[in-house]
């Protein structure tokens, strides 16, 4: 839903930026490559020990870099498949790090295993989403339906409830059961979006076999 409807706004938003990146002679892989590395950091840094408003301002700088190297490569006429794999790629180093370091805080200090587990699924499950999808493209299916939950929906759900949470840390009232929400949702709805693909490819690999596509 956010891939359909902000990207157009961000684009707008960002072009310039990324414009005057490639001026300066950055390479969109250099920006892939480092806005992984900024969010892998602000992850593990700071989720582990329970500090949610630093860890979220410190991921959501890098994770940005996630529309602007696709931006630079269109602008320079460079969009490659080795792009989209280092892209694609590094999403998932990215996504790991984040509820990996939110699954640490719950299996350390933050003592709740059933948000533990929680956040693990939300890690496991965000990756079969993008597999799911992955797997049938390269069997030759489009797997057409993007499905309820896609990554930017996972992120901007985890990241805002992270970051106003936080905000407990300085006093604010009432926030820190926004996060533990958050993962149930994100669970949640990871779920049913790998049910969905996985309805969809079945019916397109069944289609395409009746059509007598190899
Ligand atoms: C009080 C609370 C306030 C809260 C405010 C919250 C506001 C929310 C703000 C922002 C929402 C952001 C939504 C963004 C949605 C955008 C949707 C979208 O486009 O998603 C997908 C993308 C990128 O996908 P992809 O990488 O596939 O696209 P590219 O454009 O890069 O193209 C890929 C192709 O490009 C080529 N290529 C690429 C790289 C390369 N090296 N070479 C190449 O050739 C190749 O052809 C490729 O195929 O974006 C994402 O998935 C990232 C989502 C970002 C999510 C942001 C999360 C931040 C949210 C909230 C933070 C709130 C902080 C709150 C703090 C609270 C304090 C009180
Ligand atoms: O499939 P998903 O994880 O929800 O969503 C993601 C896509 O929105 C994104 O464009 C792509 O670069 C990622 O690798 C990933 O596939
Ligand atoms: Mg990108
Ligand atoms: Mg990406």
């Amino acid at each position: 839903m956010l891939n359909k409807y902000a990207r157009a706004f961000f684009t707008r938003v960002l072009t310039p930026f990324a414009a005057l990146l490639l001026r300066w002679g950055v390479s969109p892989d250099a920006v892939t490559l480092i806005g992984t590395a900024g969010s892998v950091a602000g992850a593990l840094v700071f989720f582990p020990r329970g500090e949610f408003f630093w860890g979220t301002i410190t991921i959501t700088l890098f994770i940005f870099s996630d529309l602007v190297d696709g931006n630079m490569a269109r602008q320079a006429g460079s969009s490659s498949r080795w792009g989209a794999f280092l892209d694609s790629t590094l999403d998932r180093v990215a996504d790991a790090a984040i509820f990996g370091g939110l699954a640490m805080w719950y299996a350390g200090t933050g003592d709740n295993n059933l948000l533990c587990v929680a956040a693990v699924f939300c890690l496991a499950s965000g990756q079969v989403v993008s597999y799911t999808k992955a797997r049938a493209e390269s069997l030759g299916l489009p797997c057409k339906v993007n499905g309820l939950v896609e990554r930017a929906e996972r992120l901007v759900i985890t990241l805002v409830a992270a970051g106003v949470a936080g905000l407990h840390t300085f006093g604010v009232p009432y926030v820190e059961w926004l996060l533990p929400v958050a993962l149930w949702v994100v669970a949640v709805g990871s779920l049913v979006t790998v049910l969905q693909r996985m309805l969809t490819v079945r019916r397109e690999a069944f289609e395409a076999e009746r059509a007598g596509v190899a």
